[in-house]
């Protein structure tokens, strides 16, 4: 039978070293990310919430403790693997979008195409890549900006943007860091939206680091992070 939990971590301590000092920012981190569901990870501002993001996506490893993809370590796969898991098996999404800004939108969603695998195997499926990439900004209602570059677009569209090439390559998993941090309230709260119905329509697992408490309550799962660790915090979907 498949695990409930699609990305696990346990017991992981990360600290950072500066002028000498050493500065712990977690301290035995355990976390049961639940497949198919909006998993918050909730914390004040410096509190760790991005160095965690950073090690579920691999971009950084652990000091101690160990970090499982679908029941697999995965914090200390060969390289190629945690190559592969960051280029199809994740999406990620940051607060100030990371598009690049000599591409428009349609290109920006097909970037991942052209890292993820060969380029000559890219070229060879490009017509199919395009259909993808304009089926992806269709899904999050962005198609009519598909020729747009970044300083064409507001920071709602742009967030979007970043969604649709997140989704790209059909991840299982969406890694989200303050998602709606950078946006007014109203644009906010259709990106939180839009995560709640990509999660509940195309089974995704989402996790989404936010520092508001409104936001982790449209969560189906929420996490706390304090002094270093994560406790469970009941939302109201939870306590539902
Ligand atoms: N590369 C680094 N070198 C030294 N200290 C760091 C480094 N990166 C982060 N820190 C420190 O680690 C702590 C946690 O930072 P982190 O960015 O993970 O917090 P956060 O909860 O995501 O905060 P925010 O909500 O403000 O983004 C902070 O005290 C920060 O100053």
């Amino acid at each position: 039978m498949k695990s409930e939990f699609v990305l696990q971590a346990h017991g992981v301590h990360k600290s950072y070293r500066k002028d000498r000092i050493e500065v712990p920012v977690l301290r035995g981190v355990d976390v049961d990310i639940t497949a198919g569901k909006v998993n918050a990870l909730v914390g004040r501002s410096g509190s760790g919430k991005s160095t965690l993001m950073h090690l579920l996506a691999t971009l950084d490893q652990p000091d101690s403790g160990e970090i499982y993809f679908q029941g697999q370590r995965i914090d200390n796969a060969p390289r190629a693997r945690r190559d592969a898991y960051r280029n199809h098996d994740i999406g990620i999404i940051f607060q100030f979008y990371h598009l690049l800004p000599e591409l428009s939108a349609i290109e920006n969603v097909l970037a991942p195409m052209m890292i993820g695998q060969s380029l000559w195997s890219y070229f060879c499926n490009r017509r199919e890549a395009r259909k993808r990439a304009e089926a992806m900004l269709d899904r999050v209602g962005l198609l009519h900006r598909a020729s747009h570059r970044p300083a064409e677009m507001s920071g709602g569209e742009m967030q979007r943007a970043a969604i649709a090439r997140a989704l790209m390559t059909d991840p299982t998993l969406l890694l989200a860091d303050e998602p709606t941090g950078n946006l007014d309230t109203d644009t906010g709260e259709s990106i939180l939206g839009l995560l709640v119905q990509l999660s509940r329509e195309e089974n995704l697992t989402i996790v989404m680091i936010t520092h508001d408490d409104a936001i982790a309550e449209s969560a189906d799962v929420c996490y706390r992070m304090q002094d270093g660790l994560l406790e469970t915090k009941p939302s109201s979907l939870q306590a539902a």
